[in-house]
């Protein structure tokens, strides 16, 4: 088995039960303990430090030594060297007294490790009366527990100072008996309902970590949402200062998401500042809110990586932690007072954990509201938190101080076999597994008949009667008195309960100074898109490909075709161009805009559920940003097409066609984002597009053109038709336009397609690009709604 050296220490700790003259002292110590006795300890240290080598030999002399003296006859089974440390494994057997024990080593980088659930302090040697009687492991009291805090806020000064802009509110969390159900889907009875929280109650200070533990599915994030007031909860109390949830309040809340989500193209620096520009009161000056930004981002130990991308899923940036703490840093600019954090650590090594919760402790000491979900944390990172609540299925198991949990389940029978990290130990009992661990008798006697079979055999009782025991004993506890103290809040000054957010304007910044802000940000985060590869090249093998095809033919007076069919052939070959540059500048934006909103969509739900902008600055500045590229390439297109191909050779008529194609861009780009904003999903909006661009260029009116009466409405809302039908002109002009069904003297293969007033094409298409738009903008409202709800 494997330990890390807090379970080596509560090993050490576990054998001294009962022992008289049992003495420890902790102190860092480059070597294992001797007269300690663990199976094996797995100590963990960097690689440069040489550690492994350094235990060993540590051990080998302590042990030759003073072997004389000490009981304990320790061997060194296997040492093996990994990338993060050395793994040592030490077996270490027959200890009858500890009387000697002069260290452990719980060093790591050289530092002390706080271990708050022993009793024993550095350089305080602790007298066999701190030792709790009886079977329990050994836990720490308030005594211990308020030394340890001392010790760590000596050790971990605040150096929150530069971020005390304005005086932040202090908020006292406090809920109670809150339940949370959601309907059964599929269920015959409406009233069939699913609880995922049955009565959960709790307490956080200012300046207190309060983490929500628990196995998958116990309900933590649905709990951290109810506590943000993102979700409307079914009974119970939630209060911020006595005081239910109110719009007010969302200003005075971070929540840092579990995917939290950034521009994967923009720096550290940038994400910060153009978060700071837009979510920071007006009443900051643009500076003003830079230089939070740039302390922020100092506070955070980010200045390394401040020019470096964000990165996403194709392209390296920061690392796993770093970005954690951008996300935290995109809260922590606003001087929350409640910040809450949905699973700040998960996929990070320890070493980045402990620095995250460190610093979720230092904000907290800094007079912050700190709640964050955890899933497995190491024993050193459980040490951080200052009170916790136990959650399994649904149900409260434990609350109270972190450090008073093991003492609790102690209480009611549970205690670890061997020795465990605290955090492994409350996990594992909340999904109800009890090996290595014992149990109450009376529990062990109480079989649950649905298990028998499974369960006698091995003689322990099954999951759920565990579980449900734990529940039960919890329910006893908070019902003690003991609840009432727990959750009675501290009184916060009342001065400070009353003061309000310094302005009351509800945006941090105008209309036009968000539009300007996301305008930017939106270019410095498609920079890359508008010369992608894939774009360049799919523009330039269009533009190449008609041009060899269409290869200096002369679009509008082809000389020495005086045969009426060969005329009429080329015309139509030249039509057949102009039509598939409609088609092309149809396909091609409205392909790219349909990605637009479902991948920006959890960014722009994140950001308007904290009322970074107004909906409509960022569709305009979404807008305006991407014109570079609406403008750019199809004037390379066209440059390309004229030169090879040879359409209408003068300025006048290039001028026309490159703004027919803007609008055809424009226009299906606008289609594109409506489509992508009504469904939010790739997939169903590509499928619907290719029927739109499908009945659109078959109504265009090159393929058929004579459309049944039926279905000639089709056109008039194509815009390859309205593109096609102005090129036409541009390029045929009058000598189509003149030509009506009974001239006899029309040679041209348009003869009877009228071709009226420009103005009523150029006039549809703006409509429809207007029209598009603020369909987009009304879907887009909708999935506000839909997110915020
Ligand atoms: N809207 C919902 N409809 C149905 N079930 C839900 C809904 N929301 C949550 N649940 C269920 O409630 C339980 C708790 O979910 P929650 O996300 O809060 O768990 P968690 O403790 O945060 O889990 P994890 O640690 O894996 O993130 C899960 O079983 C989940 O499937």
């Amino acid at each position: 088995m494997l330990y890390d050296p807090f379970l080596f220490c509560n090993q050490i700790l576990n054998l001294m039960e009962g022992k008289k003259h049992s003495r420890c002292r902790i102190q860092t110590f480059e070597g294992v303990a001797d007269g300690a006795m663990a199976e094996m300890a797995m100590i963990e240290l960097p690689a440069d430090q040489n550690a492994g080598v350094d235990i060993q030999e540590g051990m080998h002399k302590h042990n030759s030594d003073e072997k004389s003296e000490l009981p304990c006859e320790k061997t060194t089974s296997e040492t093996e060297s990994s990338s993060t440390g050395f793994l040592v494994n030490t077996e270490c057997t027959a200890a009858d007294s500890f009387d000697e024990i002069e260290s452990v080593c719980p060093v790591v980088s050289g530092n002390y490790i706080d271990l708050p659930f022993l009793h024993h302090k550095p350089e305080a040697p602790f007298s066999s009366d701190d030792v709790p009687d009886g079977s329990t492991p050994p836990i720490s009291g308030d005594k211990s527990t308020s030394q340890s805090q001392l010790k760590d806020e000596e050790s971990e000064p605040c150096t929150w100072e530069n971020l005390r802009f304005e005086p932040a509110l202090r908020i006292c969390l406090k809920f109670e008996d809150v339940t949370y159900k959601v309907p059964v889907k599929g269920e015959k009875n409406s009233d069939a309902n699913k609880y995922i929280l049955h009565g959960i109650t709790g307490l956080v200070h200012p300046g207190e970590v309060l983490a929500l533990m628990g196995p998958s599915g116990g309900g933590k994030t649905t709990l951290l949402n109810l506590l943000s007031g993102r979700m409307k909860f079914h009974s119970g109390t939630i209060t911020y200062n006595n005081q239910p949830y109110s719009k007010s309040l969302k200003w005075r809340i971070g929540f840092v998401l579990q995917d939290d989500v950034s521009f994967p193209h923009l720096t550290v620096k940038e994400t910060l500042t153009y978060a700071a520009l837009l979510r920071l009161p007006y009443t900051l000056t643009m500076e003003q809110k830079k230089e939070r930004a740039t302390n922020v981002i100092t506070e955070l130990g980010l200045e390394r990586c401040q020019n470096t991308v964000i990165g996403g899923t194709f392209f390296r940036g920061v690392s796993g932690g770093e970005r954690k703490r951008v996300c935290i840093a995109n809260e922590i600019l606003l001087n929350p007072s409640l910040l809450l954090l949905d699973e700040p650590t998960s996929g990070l090594d320890s070493t980045t954990a402990l620095q995250i919760v460190q610093m979720l402790r230092n904000i907290a000491r800094s007079g912050k509201t700190v709640v964050t979900t955890i899933h497995q944390p190491s024993s050193r990172l459980f040490s951080k938190f200052d009170k916790l609540i136990l959650l399994g299925k649904g149900n409260s198991l434990y609350f109270g101080k972190a450090s008073d949990a093991m003492l609790h389940f102690s209480s009611i029978g549970c205690t670890p076999l061997i020795a465990m990290n605290p955090a492994e130990f409350l996990i594992d009992l909340a999904n109800g597994n009890i090996k290595d661990k014992s149990v109450p008798s009376d529990l062990e006697g109480r079989f649950s008949p649905r298990n028998k079979s499974l369960d006698l055999k091995h003689g322990e009782p099954c999951h759920v009667d565990v579980y449900e025991y734990l529940v039960e004993a919890h329910a006893v506890t908070e019902a003690k008195s003991e609840k009432t103290k727990l959750i009675n809040p501290l009184p916060i000054d009342s001065e400070t309960m009353m003061k309000k957010r310094p302005n009351t304007m509800e945006w941090g910044a105008t209309w036009w100074d968000q539009f300007s802000i996301l305008f930017r940000r939106g270019l410095k985060e498609r920079r890359h898109e508008y010369f992608s590869c894939m774009s360049v090249t799919q523009v330039f093998s269009a533009a190449i490909m008609m041009g060899l095809l269409w290869w200096r033919s002369d679009a509008s007076s082809p000389k020495g075709l005086q045969d009426q069919a060969n005329y009429q052939l080329h015309m139509l070959m030249f039509a057949g161009l102009l039509f598939f540059i409609s088609v092309f500048w149809a396909f091609f934006p409205m392909f790219s805009a349909i990605f637009t909103f479902p991948q920006e969509r959890v960014m722009l739900a994140k950001e308007r559920s904290v009322g970074m902008y107004r909906l409509s600055a960022y569709l305009l500045a979404r807008m305006t940003s991407d014109l570079p590229l609406d403008l750019i390439l199809p004037l390379v297109f066209l440059v390309i097409i004229y030169l090879m191909a040879g359409l209408k050779p003068t300025f006048t008529a290039f001028s026309l066609t490159m703004l027919t194609v803007f609008l055809s861009v424009v226009a299906s780009q606008g289609l594109g984002l409506t489509i992508g904003a009504a469904f939010m999903d790739v997939k169903k909006a590509s499928t619907l597009a290719s029927i739109i661009i499908m009945a659109s260029m078959l109504s265009g009116g090159f393929f058929i053109q004579k459309v049944p009466v039926f279905m000639s409405w089709i056109r008039y809302i194509s815009f390859t038709y309205h593109t096609y039908r102005l090129l036409l002109k541009i390029h045929y002009g009058c000598s189509i336009d003149s030509c009506g069904e009974s001239d006899s003297s029309c040679r041209s293969p348009f003869k009877g397609l009228r071709l009226d007033w420009d103005g009523i094409e150029v006039g549809t298409m703006i409509t429809m690009i207007i029209g598009y738009r603020l369909l987009a903008y009304a879907f887009l409202r909708r999935m506000k709604l839909m997110t915020i709800t």
